[in-house]
């Protein structure tokens, strides 16, 4: 069994699936916390012994900060003072390695010229000691790594203790520099790198820890043959021990009622359908999740019942209660979560779905969709993880709706490939509902009122702009010069290796515009986008022109679930000088692939949480959008135990909206953020969440909400005849950005949105 301590870093799990393949063992993983300064004497003459070595991994911050290394930095220190007993050997990672140098008396620096994501050759020194049989680095090959630090030990000042065993040419300019890459103690058994060796960039990471294997194994102890209830006990503080995640499914019922009819509507795309239900009902009981273009196959409508949908709501402003209404009535009926016996609305969640759920083999004689009924909604940045909710302040008047499901049993499902619609419910005893739709679908299509070009709608509409009482406020540009700074203090002192720094627009809008010409002009004319949305809940709206899927899940015919990520990170403005080509050459420079591979690893390692294995299927592609190039990755896996569900939980809020590690990046963004007073302590509310859909089948499409408008019915903000609507836009900062061309690519994603309105 192997050790590993994490110090709350995005690539701890990376490194703990590269340490079980490299050896076969099992690891255990823990945080630098999980043990109180008090038990660390305990937890050495316990539980230190089941292991044959201990891994300590990466993390913000720096060696000299107790709390940033935990027990790390201790059990240096204990290895420092007892150095005649059998020791457990140690491996640092990075930060485990500054730790290491710093405990045996090196200073720790920053770094010259920081590197957060690139990729550099590790040359290694000869080790001339006899002592042991293997070495880390057995040849002198160069390997190249990936990097990720902004401090540094110095080389040309190394204490004796520390032997140096590798080191990298770092070019500035006229001047190359070394820096230390890794090395060993003289004459105890720990070794540690300074570079990344489980990066996906990164080569030979397997051949390291097998060396390192090796090594271990020479050293004097061997891991005591473990009772099991010390075992047992050690296995609960692994980070990934969660007692309440199991999820039950229930048998495959045969007797589902349910109808579904592939109807011919040959003219008729989704926005067409919704605007001419809007048009004659002047209402918009439905949902729309839209896709205008590559890489989405499926356009869906949800049509919830009025007086009978269950809606969802959650706020992180009162955690423990859920709230039930039905759509489009006010009363809701509160619940306690506690007392429902939930920890929180994840399982509240898990367990409502569970009672929803629909084998997908029960439709299995029909055309396989990606939605048959289940959930359509929203879940806000808040409700991820690491915010400090106790600086948060409420958007609106009362508590601020942070999670909103609609349950929709009637819908209608657009195949874009084939152009090809299914009319489905599976609401009992509703053939009549689904005749009168059908009957009302096909009579329109044959009057031609489906034969509307979306061109024509587009421009039928009003343009917003000639209502002149449109105001809106940018984010103010001194302030975000003092975020900027900010931001770029702590990736200079180590707390973080990129930051997604966003802000938010005010837009006051009469109240008489409705919601539904905002989407048709913000997503047929300004910027049509793969995963648009409408959603007019009775407390939020969102309406969103997102070109970002984050997450989706898919049952695999053996009741897997196979996962995809696909985040977007590198942006460079479409203009009639940047075309394709010019945009590749811009986004492949090692800004913009520093700060995409750094979300790529960061996401492989939310996976690995739950999922053995992982690959990348597309790394750094550019694609081009309605008013942006974008640099993309795809990253897949196949969970077994788990499901999709715990992967979105544990992958909240999107790691390509917050930065690189995820946790000090929220809770440093949120202080960051707060100094502009639109964002009430930091929110960021619907913006930077996810929205999509969940089908009873347990199939799901999570896309994050950006280049979108939303709008709380309760907003502080609001003024008699006008709604604040917001708009949030940001981007990653990393050391190699710049105020003046970060402001611009913010600005460009705000005007995604606001031209619409200006
Ligand atoms: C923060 C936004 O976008 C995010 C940041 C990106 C970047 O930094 O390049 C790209 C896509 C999104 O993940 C936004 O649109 O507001
Ligand atoms: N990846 C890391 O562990 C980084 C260590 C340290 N915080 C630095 O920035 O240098």
């Amino acid at each position: 069994m192997i050790l590993l301590i994490d110090s709350y870093d995005s690539f701890t799990n990376n490194l703990r699936l590269l340490i079980a393949e490299s050896t076969g063992e099992e690891v255990i993983t823990i945080h630098n916390d999980t043990f109180e300064p008090e038990q660390y004497s305990d937890f050495v003459k316990s539980y230190l012994p089941l292991f044959e070595y201990i891994v300590i991994g990466p993390g913000p911050g720096h060696p000299e900060n107790a709390k940033d290394v935990g027990i790390a930095g201790w059990l240096y220190k204990h290895y420092k003072q007892n150095p005649g007993t059998t020791l457990v050997p140690i491996f640092g990672v990075c930060l485990g390695f500054q730790s290491m140098c710093n405990e045996f008396g090196n200073r720790v620096n920053r770094l010259h010229s920081i590197r957060h994501g690139q990729v550099y050759d590790v040359i290694p020194l000869s080790d001339t000691d006899s002592s042991v049989s293997h070495k880390l680095f057995p040849t002198k090959e160069k390997t190249p790594c990936v990097r990720y630090h902004s401090l540094h030990v110095p080389m040309e000042d190394l204490t004796d203790d520390i032997v140096p065993l590798a080191y990298c040419d770092d070019v500035n300019g006229s001047t190359t520099t070394r820096v230390l890459m890794a090395g060993r103690h003289r004459s105890l058994p720990i070794y540690g790198v300074q570079y990344h060796p489980e990066s996906v960039c990164s080569s030979s990471g397997i051949e390291l820890v097998k060396n390192f294997h090796a090594i271990a194994k020479e050293y004097p102890h061997v891991a005591a043959d473990s009772p099991p209830q010390l075992l047992d006990e050690i296995r609960r503080f692994d980070i990934r021990y969660r007692e309440d995640h199991k999820f039950h499914s229930p048998e495959p019922s045969t007797d589902t009622a349910y109808y579904m009819v592939p109807i011919s509507l040959p003219t008729a795309k989704p926005v067409a359908i919704c605007d001419y239900l809007y048009k004659k009902s002047g209402k918009t009981d439905f949902f729309l999740l839209n896709s205008a273009s590559n890489p989405c196959q499926w356009s869906i409508i949800g049509f919830p019942v009025l007086g009978e949908s269950c809606v969802i709501t959650h706020s992180t402003d009162e955690n423990n209660i859920v709230e039930l209404g039905k759509f489009g009535l006010p009363e809701r009926q509160r619940l306690d979560l506690q007392a429902l016996g939930h920890a929180d609305i994840w399982s509240y969640l898990k367990k409502t779905f569970e009672k929803a759920y629909i084998p997908p083999a029960t439709f299995d004689k029909h055309q396989k969709l990606p939605f048959y009924g289940g959930y359509m909604g929203l879940a806000s940045y808040e409700e991820g993880q690491h915010i400090r909710f106790e600086k948060l302040k409420s958007m609106t008047n009362g508590s601020t709706p942070d999670l909103k499901l609609v349950h929709i049993e009637r819908s209608l499902v657009y195949d874009h490939e084939n152009n090809q619609w299914y009319l489905l419910s599976i609401k009992p005893d509703d053939s009549q509902w689904c005749k009168d739709m059908s009957d009302e679908l096909l009579g329109a299509e044959n009057d031609g009122k489906l034969v509307i070009n979306l061109a024509n709608i587009a421009s039928s509409v009003k343009d917003l702009a000639e209502d002149e009482n449109i105001e809106f406020e940018l984010p103010d540009r001194k302030t975000y010069q003092k975020q900027f700074q900010a931001c770029q203090e702590y990736l200079h002192s180590g707390d973080s290796y990129e930051l997604c720094l966003t802000t938010q627009l005010k837009l006051k809008l009469p109240a008489k515009i409705h919601p539904w010409e905002i989407y048709l002009i913000l997503t047929l004319r300004k910027n049509p986008s793969p995963y648009s949305c409408f959603m007019l809940f009775d407390d939020v709206i969102l309406i969103s022109s997102s070109p970002e899927r984050f997450l989706s899940w898919q049952q695999t015919s053996g009741g897997k679930r196979k996962v995809e990520f696909r985040p977007i990170k590198g942006t460079v403005k479409k203009t009639p000088e940047v075309d394709l080509k010019a945009a590749t050459d811009i986004l492949r420079t090692p800004k913009e692939m520093g700060e995409n591979l750094m979300i790529v690893d960061l996401i492989r390692h939310d996976l690995y949480l739950y999922v053995d294995k992982v690959e990348v299927s597309l790394l750094m592609s550019v694609e081009e959008y309605s008013t942006m190039f974008q640099l993309v990755s795809v990253i897949r896996g196949e969970i077994d135990h788990k499901h999709g569900i715990d992967v979105l939980e544990c992958s909240l809020p999107p790691g390509s909206m917050t930065g690189a590690p995820k946790k000090r990046s929220v809770e440093l963004l949120q202080d960051i953020e707060a100094m502009q007073p639109i964002t009430n302590g930091g929110r960021r509310g619907v913006y930077s969440g996810v929205c999509g859909y969940w089908s009873v089948t347990d199939e799901a499409v999570w896309s994050v909400v950006i280049r979108s408008v939303f709008h709380y019915t309760d907003d502080k903000h609001n003024l008699d005849q006008y709604k604040l609507w917001r708009i949030g836009a940001g981007g990653a900062i990393t050391v190699l950005s710049e105020e003046k061309g970060e402001w611009d690519e913010m600005v460009v994603k705000l005007t995604s949105a606001l031209l619409s309105f200006t």
